[in-house]
């Protein structure tokens, strides 16, 4: 990822690709502790426009405020930055990763006294679990690691350390053959994916966990408001693995996994074992509504 060309938003200016370093002492590079988003421009026939941008800059934003790292920008300028970095590298379609870190001033547990570092990089990114696995589904596993405590990390937040947790389970999902790890929460009901949030149908209802300790993902959101247009009542309950596996449908949420349909849990096939008719109903919308062809949800396109 380090080499290429290219130009990364870095502390206020664009600078070359290879030059958007930093020191091994870097503070968040010790404990973990940096706030960023994952965030998606698409093509559209009015030219490339961000998804949701506002509400991306937002949660980074409360990210940052939930973990006290005083931001040294302002949303508008953090909204116009991701917008110039898709300019500045001529892309049509990307994925976009604003990132706010504690430089290398200080260590020690406390960050006070690091500089506030603010970097946005966008690169081309296509389907995160392969271009097959929207078509077809994927292979899931209920990891043996646990979801993080609402009081261990806060869920609110799209914070790095969450990510050795979610790290951890999808590499136990990949050795044992598997394309993506579903984690349960403490008390074993179940939170969201390694980098996703999840739903499932039920006698045509669109049913989701309860979010305690999952990340309260935008395209959740983005889902939950193409299911009220298509009439698709949705229910949020507390879930457990075997609600999953008695399923009809199963599915996955995120920026950068889009709708990614689950055709199997724990070796269990979900429903007839591949996309269901209200998952592809449902990704059909999402895509209508990213690519620009949905005019009711236009207000949630930012041309750059
Ligand atoms: C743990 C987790 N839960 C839910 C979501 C869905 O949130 P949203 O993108 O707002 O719908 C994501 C996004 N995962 C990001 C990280 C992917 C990566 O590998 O990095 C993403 O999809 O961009 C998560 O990381």
């Amino acid at each position: 990822m380090a080499d290429r060309d290219g130009f990364i938003w870095y502390d206020g200016k664009l600078v070359p690709w290879r030059d958007a370093t930093t020191h091994v002492l870097t503070h968040s590079l010790h404990y973990g502790l940096s706030v960023f988003e994952g965030v998606r421009a698409y093509k559209t026939d009015e030219g490339t426009a961000i998804f949701r941008l506002k509400e991306h800059t937002r949660r980074l934003f409360n990210s940052a405020h939930i973990y006290q790292i005083p931001m040294p920008y302002d949303q508008a300028t953090i909204e116009a930055a991701q917008c110039e970095v898709v300019r500045a590298n001529n892309l049509e379609s990307c994925y976009l990763r604003p990132l706010v870190f504690f430089g290398a001033e200080k260590l020690g547990i406390s960050p006070k006294g690091a500089k506030v570092h603010v970097a946005i990089a966008a690169w081309p990114w296509g389907a995160y679990l392969g271009e097959e696995a929207l078509a077809q589904g994927i292979r899931v596993k209920v990891s043996s690691f646990a979801r993080q405590h609402v009081n261990v990390t806060m869920p609110r937040a799209k914070v790095a350390t969450t990510y050795a947790n979610s790290i951890i389970a999808n590499a136990e999902a990949l050795q044992d053959g598997y394309d993506e790890a579903l984690l349960l929460d403490t008390e074993g009901f179940v939170a969201e994916g390694a980098g996703e949030n999840v739903f499932i149908v039920r006698d045509g209802v669109l049913c989701e966990p309860e979010i305690a300790s999952a990340l309260t993902g935008i395209t959740r959101s983005t889902i939950h408001a193409l299911a009220a247009d298509l009439g698709i009542p949705v229910r949020t309950s507390r879930l457990t693995r075997d609600d999953i596996y008695i399923a009809d449908e199963a599915f996955f949420t995120g920026t950068a996994a889009e709708v990614t349909p689950i055709r199997e849990v724990d070796n269990r096939k979900i429903g007839n074992g591949r996309r269901g008719p209200i998952t592809e109903r449902l990704q059909k919308a999402f895509f209508d509504v990213v690519q620009g062809r949905d005019p009711k949800h236009k207000d949630w396109l930012t041309k750059i």
